[in-house]
């Protein structure tokens, strides 16, 4: 296990939520005057597991009873979509962020911005994400991304982003997000509309390993920059990487794994499905003055065996060099963008040979890296892996589970892999999650690169 380098403070994006309503550990909750407000009904918590609140309730103003608690930040209590444990400091985020949180429990109350209301749909601040990073001169930054339920007065949010800025100089961003339904969300950006800059600059910049990033209230970037760190030292050391190779880093991201990977490989080519996201590794790319590595948009579950890389990626008219590949699995498809692909996918392992295998133009891949969301990789994707033509895989993932079965599936295919390490890195401590880095080696009759 790689341990984290800190135990505090390391948590670099966290999400609070505005409410109306306060989860208590004790049931039945007795009104003691203090403003809580409520029933006993309304205010237990169902005999619901979940942690304990840590001390009193900040003291509030009455409110109506009928189950208000009025003006709420705070976390989800667990299972509870309703229910909020108020937090005015998290002792997992850095200080700089919780000086803001507490600031807003109160300004926004004395600003009169109503909190959302989830059993009545009304109100208007949903939530808010704090992110912190700090650049390459240990210049600490916060984003402020405020999220609420509508726009419907433009401008409502100016005068307090302005004011975030003006009172804390780490707040160097502040930006606003609708989120009309809770089905708004997803995919660690919001479809509801466009973020849109209050204050500052769209992005803050982390350092890690010497690089620099540019994260955006809403892209993906690994929760803490230090175990980040220590886990793209762990998949550089897997890769294995000599300066002849090609290593595509599959679900890039914002490209920090290829870019951490570029300075020990021949060349380097990232695949997401998020164009914001390749976007913004393409600016990585350019800021770290990285210039053998290139990103491309292409949706990885289209991806079959028998098929080419290149056959769902998007290279833009500006394709890395591409070399024949014997496909196994029937063939099919066309190299080179946009075509359909075939090959029986679904086949069983044996039926798998190069038989019916035919010559196609792909990506040359001598190690590819993979680390999908936390569901995994699709079961053709496996199938398609097994059979890439590449010596190494390596699996970062943040889902023991769904890792060891894919791999399990990926060590039952021909070509033959075998799982060599698995490494787990504290990426979230307190927590019981962690990253796993996992070495797969071809150990099989090898998939031919014919030129
Ligand atoms: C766990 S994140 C990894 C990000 C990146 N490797 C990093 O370390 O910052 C998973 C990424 O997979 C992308 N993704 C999800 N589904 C995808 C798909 N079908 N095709 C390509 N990328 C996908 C997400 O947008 C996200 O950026």
């Amino acid at each position: 296990m790689v341990r984290a380098p800190g135990l505090w403070a390391y948590r670099n994006k966290m999400e609070f939520s505005f409410g109306t309503r306060i989860w208590r550990a004790d049931k039945p909750y007795v009104d003691k005057g203090d403003g809580g407000g409520g029933d006993a009904a309304d205010h237990g918590n169902g005999g619901a597991p979940g942690p304990p609140v840590s001390g009193p309730p900040p003291p509030r103003k009455v409110y109506p009873p009928g189950g208000n608690d009025g003006f709420v930040l705070g976390l989800h209590a667990p299972g509870r979509y309703d229910k909020l444990v108020p937090v005015d400091r998290c002792l997992i985020q850095p200080d700089a962020a919780n000086e803001v949180l507490a600031f807003l429990r109160t300004r926004c109350e004395e600003l009169l911005l109503e909190p959302f209301d989830v059993k009545t749909g009304t109100g208007y601040l949903r939530a808010v994400g704090l992110r912190t990073a700090t650049d390459a001169a240990g210049v600490v930054q916060v984003s402020v991304n405020l999220i609420t339920a509508d726009d419907e007065v433009p401008g409502r949010l100016v005068p307090l982003a302005a004011e975030l800025g003006a009172r804390f100089p780490a707040v160097t961003s502040v930006v606003h997000n609708i989120q009309a339904s809770s089905s708004d969300r997803g995919g660690g950006g919001r479809r509801g509309a466009p973020e849109v800059v209050l204050y500052g600059r769209r992005t803050i910049v982390q350092a890690v390993r010497g690089l620099t990033f540019e994260m955006s209230a809403n892209s993906f970037f690994q929760t803490s920059a230090g175990s980040a760190a220590l886990l793209y030292d762990r998949i550089v050391e897997a890769a294995d990487l000599g300066p002849a190779d090609t290593v595509v880093d599959l679900f890039t991201g914002t490209g920090t794994i290829g870019l951490a990977l570029a300075a020990s490989a021949g060349r380097v080519v990232g695949v997401e499905l998020v164009a914001d996201a390749v976007a913004d590794a393409r600016r990585n790319a350019e800021r770290n003055g990285v210039t053998n590595a290139a990103f491309y948009v292409g949706d990885l579950t289209a991806l079959k065996g028998g098929m080419a890389l290149a056959d769902v990626v998007d290279w833009e008219g500006a394709p890395p060099p591409l070399v024949t590949r014997r496909a196994a699995g029937g063939g099919g498809g066309s190299a080179g963008g946009g075509g359909g692909g075939g090959g029986d996918d679904d086949a069983p392992a044996a039926a798998d040979g190069g038989d019916a295998a035919a010559a196609k133009a792909d990506v040359q891949m001598d190690v590819v890296v993979v680390d999908p969301p936390r569901a995994g990789l699709h079961p053709k994707l496996v199938r398609w892996l097994a059979r890439c033509g590449a010596r190494r895989v390596v699996y970062v993932s943040c889902n023991a589970a769904t890792q060891v079965r894919d791999v399990a599936l990926l060590q039952s295919h021909e070509p033959r892999w075998q799982l060599t390490s698995l490494t787990p890195v504290d990426m979230f401590p307190h927590t019981p999650h962690v990253e796993t880095v996992g070495v797969l080696e071809l150990v099989g009759e090898s998939a031919a690169v014919e030129g």
